[in-house]
């Protein structure tokens, strides 16, 4: 296989409603779509779901573009490759940028799989036919607003709520939440909001029979991590801080997880998604797939992902129409009663829609062999 030419796409969408998170709220999201061109003709796409600001890690959606532009797209056009290691291996020397890396490696990852004629769920070696999806909340103004919206997200049929939690926002919140839903999955994001000076509330949250706790503690902690898990009955849950296997490996080993979310993005893609997914299915640790509101392209990634048999979580892979009044791919990735099918078609299984690209499209590059 030999890329000829890859293009770079910033497309823009409108969310149904602002999203809020600790740091931000965001009312449109913007993330670089890839179009990637063998010297057969065949195109592979990709989506580099970065933020737009380093709230939530070092890349932005600027930073994946000069890193695509500039080193990522040029040490890979013109070269031979059969397998995606191999793809992956020109760029071994650029450190880090794992959003840029992903998007780029998810097209690859399409166009190889379209080429061998099969879904990119075969691909990865998955076995599912459809994935439980549950649901991410941003932070409402008020607890009443809340419990409207985790109803809303029920009765469409969503099998588990991530609530977002803070200082000033946590026990009492999930305390509401509990008696309203005793039986509910539930499961708390706190994105780093918390140190282990507050150790003592969050110990309180394990009255709760939560699923687990997200990342509690620093985006590029292990060690606190380790100390506080070792004090709470509740499974805590890297995000931020596994961004690899070896990181994988070294957070089971010290204790200072019982669960991992496995982001596409946050780890460099797909073939990295799944040596993590296979280190902690080695060990009997569940894993579950964490959305960055991806358009229907890294949507579409995340699905066929959350098709490998240790995805046993619900993971944040909604429907497109949560977040998208119109999707980017046909058929849009929907939820059913909180399943969404795992495509058997070749690649993504979902046909990227060029007019739709095009009409969102705020910039955009072609960079050639
Ligand atoms: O449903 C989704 O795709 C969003 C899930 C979600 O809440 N992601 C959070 C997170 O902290 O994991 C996030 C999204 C975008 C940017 C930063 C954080």
């Amino acid at each position: 296989m030999r890329l000829r030419r890859i293009d770079l796409k910033l497309v823009r969408l409108p969310l149904v409603r602002p999203f809020r998170t600790s740091s931000s709220v965001k009312d449109h999201l913007a993330h670089i779509v890839l179009r990637v061109e063998a010297d057969d003709g065949l195109v592979g796409w990709g989506e580099c779901a970065s933020p737009s600001d380093p709230y939530y890690c070092p890349e932005t959606t600027e930073t994946c573009w000069h890193i695509l532009r500039d080193f990522l797209g040029p040490l890979v056009l013109g070269k031979d490759w059969e397998t995606i290691d191999e793809l992956t291996s020109f760029y071994r020397l650029v450190k880090g940028n794992t959003f840029a890396k992903a998007g780029l490696e998810m097209a690859c990852c399409d166009l190889l799989a379209r080429s061998q004629g099969v879904s990119l769920s075969s691909f990865l070696g998955g076995v599912r036919p459809r994935i439980a999806s549950g649901v991410s909340l941003g932070i409402e103004d008020d607890t009443a607003s809340l419990l409207d919206t985790i109803e809303r997200h029920l009765s469409a049929g969503y099998k588990r709520i991530k609530l977002k939690i803070g200082p000033g926002r946590d026990v009492e919140v999930v305390r509401e939440v509990r008696r309203v839903y005793p039986d509910l999955l539930l499961q708390v994001d706190a994105n780093s909001a918390y140190t282990l000076r507050d150790i003592d509330l969050l110990r309180r949250l394990d009255e709760f029979d939560l699923l687990l706790i997200e990342q509690p503690l620093a985006h590029d902690d292990i060690i606190d991590h380790a100390t506080l898990q070792a004090a709470l009955r509740t499974p805590v849950c890297l995000d931020e801080s596994i961004h690899s296997a070896d990181d994988a490996r070294k957070a089971l080993d010290l204790g200072a997880c019982r669960v991992i979310n496995i982001k596409v993005s946050r780890v460099g893609g797909l073939m990295e998604a799944r040596r993590i997914h296979d280190v902690c299915f080695n060990r009997g640790v569940p894993v579950w797939c964490g959305g960055m509101h991806e358009f229907g392209i890294g949507r579409a990634a995340n699905v066929a992902v959350c098709s490998l048999p240790g995805f046993l979580l619900p993971g944040d892979v909604s429907g497109s129409d949560k977040y998208y009044l119109q999707d980017l791919v046909d058929p849009p990735v929907l939820a059913r009663d909180g399943y969404v099918p795992v495509p058997s078609s070749p690649g993504l299984g979902h046909e990227p829609i060029p007019d739709l690209i095009v009409a969102n499209t705020r910039r955009e590059i072609t960079l050639d062999a």
